[in-house]
């Protein structure tokens, strides 16, 4: 499958998104472990992609998100952002209500 058509797969199938270096357990870059954190304090499931695993998505993602960085949160097919607007909306509890609704939808399909 074309990489662009993979990206599109994937923030179509899943609610709540990651883009990130490592995987949720064993982050490889703190902005990726920071996010992480963020985001399982929200108390929901998350997917995640490691663009390290994936280096056809590191290079195709950026481009199509026109977004240059990673941690990349997607959140109902929707880029939110990286670590720093993740930990801000945390930190103003504008995270957790999104994640929230982004999950109990999956919940009722
Ligand atoms: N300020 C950024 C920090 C993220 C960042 O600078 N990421 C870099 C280093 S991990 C990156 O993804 N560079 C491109 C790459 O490694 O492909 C944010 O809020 O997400
Ligand atoms: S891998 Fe070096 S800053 Fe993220």
């Amino acid at each position: 499958m074309e990489t662009i058509d993979k990206i599109k797969e994937q923030i179509s199938q899943n609610p709540v998104l990651l883009y990130m270096k490592g995987s949720p357990k064993l982050p490889s870059c703190g902005f990726s472990a920071q996010t992480v954190q963020a985001l399982m304090n929200c108390g929901e499931q998350f997917a995640y992609v490691d663009i390290l695993q994936n280096p056809d998505i590191r290079t195709e993602l950026p481009k199509f998100a026109d977004w240059p960085t990673f941690p990349q949160l997607w959140i109902n097919g929707e880029l939110i952002g990286g670590c720093d607007i993740v930990l801000e909306m945390f930190q103003q509890g504008e995270l957790q209500p999104l994640i929230t609704e982004a999950a109990v939808k999956t919940d009722s399909e």
